[in-house]
């Protein structure tokens, strides 16, 4: 059994596969209906102008369609893609070697942008503003700034970070999106769109089944719709019903929420650990073997999403939801918990 079926948080490469199952186009992008509607409204206004798109940035937990989204937009817009991230990009000589091959009305895409070097994104400002590169060459007394001018491009920004863009790089933007959890029904059409593309024979209730389970994300409903695929082959007649995506997902313990094994471990520590709260994420990080980073970005959102966990000032609560998950009793009363 490959691990792939399983890597719900990671941001590892996307395989062929997956990248034949990215749709190419607004009209196959299914769900985010207003981030589409205003990049779509965005990228008409632009073509009536015959005007270069605006900088936008795409925000949002991992595997939700944000480098989908930038290569929806340049399609779109009938310009090219270029793509790079923040880490690539150690010096302003970097940035200087992508952005004079880009040509007017061209696609920049940061993936990862909060990353970026402070340095570089120094430069990077005004590039966005002005379409000008002011660039130190040589040190000391022969050090010289020589000036670049840009061709009019665009910035598509992608990060799973938002709050940790700097305020005066975020503002530079001119349309900031942030990416939501999908809805089962979203996801099942998803899937059924997966499945027609991978010529596998699916039923609405097994598309259903799976997407309760796929943690609100795309990229995971088709990890976990290729294992429930396989598992159809050997153990069933090939079709996915709603028996039989139950049954392959439980064979791999995916949780009838779409919890993970982190996800539960998280709930377990707040709870028997410490108490249920309130405590620091960093805290909960040390006790479950996770770095601190990924269990931000990736578990407690959706942890948040589906009730189980709170922010509040003093740290994160464990709800009554989380206590009900792993079976606790409810030792703290109700009014403690908020
Ligand atoms: N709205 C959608 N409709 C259909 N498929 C989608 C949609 N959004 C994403 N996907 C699928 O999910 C996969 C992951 O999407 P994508 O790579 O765009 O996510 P991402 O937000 O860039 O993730 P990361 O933060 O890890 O880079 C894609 O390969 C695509 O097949
Ligand atoms: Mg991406």
């Amino acid at each position: 059994m490959s691990d792939s079926y399983f890597e719900q948080t990671s941001s590892a490469p996307d395989t062929q596969e997956d990248i034949s199952l990215r749709p190419p186009a607004f009209s196959e992008f299914h769900g985010q209906e207003k981030i589409k509607e205003r990049l779509m409204l965005m990228v008409e206004a632009a073509k009536q102008r015959d005007d270069v798109l605006e900088h936008v940035l795409l925000s949002g937990p991992p595997g939700l369609g944000k480098t989908t989204l930038a290569n929806i937009i340049a399609g779109a817009a009938g310009t090219q893609l270029h793509t790079t991230s923040g880490p690539q990009i150690e010096k302003a000589g970097d940035l200087a070697g992508v952005l004079t091959n880009v040509q007017k009305g061209d696609i920049l895409f940061i993936d990862e942008i909060h990353r970026l070097h402070p340095a570089v994104e120094e430069y990077l400002y005004p590039a966005m503003e002005d379409f000008r590169l002011d660039i130190i060459i040589d040190s000391g007394p022969s050090a010289r700034s020589i000036q670049l001018n840009l061709p009019k491009f665009t910035l598509v920004g992608a990060t799973t970070r938002a709050g940790m863009l700097t305020s005066p790089l975020r503002s530079r933007f001119g349309l900031v999106n942030r990416l939501d959890y999908y809805s089962r029904e979203e996801l099942a059409v998803i899937l059924i769109r997966s499945a027609n593309l991978l010529k596998i024979s699916i039923q609405p209730d097994g598309a259903a089944e799976i997407a309760a389970r796929s943690r609100g994300t795309p990229r995971i409903a088709n990890n976990l719709l290729r294992w429930v695929r396989d598992f159809a082959q050997v153990r069933g007649n090939g079709i996915i019903d709603a028996e039989t995506a139950h049954n392959a997902l439980a064979m791999i313990e995916i949780d009838n929420d779409g919890l993970d094994e982190m996800d539960v471990r998280i709930l377990e520590a707040m709870i028997y650990k410490f108490n249920g709260g309130p405590v620091g994420l960093s805290s909960v990080a040390v006790a479950v073997g996770e770095d601190a980073s990924t269990l931000e970005e990736v578990h407690e959102p959706f942890l948040i999403m589906q009730g189980f966990v709170k922010r509040t000032p003093r740290g994160r609560v464990a709800l009554p939801a989380a206590y009900k998950k792993i079976g606790a009793p409810l030792t703290k009363p109700a009014d403690e918990l908020f």
